[in-house]
C-alpha cells in the first residue's frame, strides 16, 4: 500500500486507518455560498473531513483572494473554480491575478480553445502557480443540451475531444463526469488529474446536475478527485455527510492500493 504523507510530514498510517488520508485528499467540498462568513461557518462544521475546498464564482466574486488566503491560513488547499473563458490575453491576465493568492488548482473552460489554454498554461507556469484543470462538458449538460448549443457529438465524444485539446495545450488535468472518466483515464494515462463533479450519494437530490454518479462509482472508474457541494453543504450534519463520502472513497482506495 502506498503511504500517503500528512501535511505535517507524518505517515498517515501511523495515526489513522489505511487510505484515510488519501480519501481526504481526494474529496473537495464546493463552498457555493454568497459570503465568506457563511463559507467559513460551513468549513467549521466539516471538522477537517477534507483537505481541499473549492471556491467557485459565487464566493470568489463576493470574497476574492482574501478568502483564498484565509482558507490557506487554516491549512486547507484551495481549488479556485473560476472556469476562465475569454480571449487568450485576458485569460492569461486573470491567471496572473489569481495566482497571487496561492490557490493549488484553477479551472479554465476547454471550450475557449487551444490558444486560450496555452496562454493560461504559460501564465500559470511560475513558482507557486496553480495547476490548471480544463472543464470539458459541464456535468449539468446532457446530449440534448449539448445539441442546443450546436454540438452534435455525444457528451462522451465531446469530452474526449476537449480533453485531448487541453492536454496538447499544456493543461494539467480535466474536469469531466463519472460517465467519461474511465475512457479518459485510458487515453490520458495514470498521471493526468481527472476531477469529477456531479457526485450524488445514493438517495440525494440530483438538482440541476445531469451526468451523475455515486462517490464509490466515480472513484472506482478512475477519478483522481471528487467535487461535492450540496450533498454536503445542505446536509443537516455536513461533517457526517462528508465522512460518509470519505468512507465510500476509502472502500475503493483500500482495494486498489
Ligand atoms: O462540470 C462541472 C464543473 C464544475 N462543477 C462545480 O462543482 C460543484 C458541484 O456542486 P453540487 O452542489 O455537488 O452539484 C459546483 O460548485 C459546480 O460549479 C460542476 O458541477 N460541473
Amino acid at each position: 500500500m502506498t503511504k500517503s504523507v500528512l501535511h505535517d510530514g507524518l505517515s498517515s498510517d501511523l495515526v489513522s486507518p489505511p487510505g484515510a488520508q488519501e480519501a481526504k485528499d481526494r474529496l473537495t467540498v464546493a463552498l457555493d455560498f454568497p459570503s465568506a462568513a457563511e463559507a467559513l461557518k460551513l468549513v467549521d462544521r466539516l471538522e477537517g473531513a477534507c483537505q481541499w475546498l473549492k471556491v467557485g464564482m459565487e464566493l470568489y466574486y463576493a470574497a476574492g483572494n482574501g478568502l483564498v488566503e484565509a482558507l490557506r491560513g487554516r491549512g486547507y488547499s484551495v481549488f479556485l473554480d473560476l472556469k476562465l473563458h475569454d480571449i487568450p490575453n485576458t485569460v492569461a491576465g486573470a491567471v496572473r491575478s489569481v495566482t497571487r493568492a496561492g490557490a493549488g488548482l484553477l479551472t479554465v473552460h476547454a471550450g475557449g480553445g487551444a490558444a486560450m489554454m496555452r496562454a493560461a498554461a504559460e501564465a500559470a507556469n511560475v513558482p507557486g502557480g496553480p495547476r490548471l484543470l480544463a472543464v470539458t462538458v459541464l456535468t449539468s449538460m446532457d446530449a440534448e443540451e449539448l445539441a442546443g448549443v450546436g454540438v452534435a457529438a455525444s457528451p462522451g465524444n465531446q469530452v474526449l475531444l476537449l480533453a485531448r485539446l487541453a492536454k496538447a495545450a499544456g493543461i494539467d488535468g480535466m474536469v469531466c463526469s463519472a460517465g467519461e472518466v474511465e475512457a479518459l483515464r485510458k487515453v490520458m494515462g495514470p498521471e493526468t488529474m481527472l476531477v469529477v463533479p456531479g457526485i450524488r450519494p445514493v438517495g440525494s437530490d440530483i438538482g440541476d446536475q445531469r451526468r451523475v454518479a455515486t462517490p464509490e462509482v466515480a472513484i472506482a472508474r478512475g477519478a483522481s478527485m471528487l467535487v461535492v457541494g450540496r450533498p454536503i453543504t445542505k446536509a443537516a450534519d455536513p461533517g457526517a455527510a462528508a465522512r460518509a463520502i470519505l468512507k465510500e472513497i476509502g472502500r475503493v482506495v483500500a482495494t486498489t492500493d
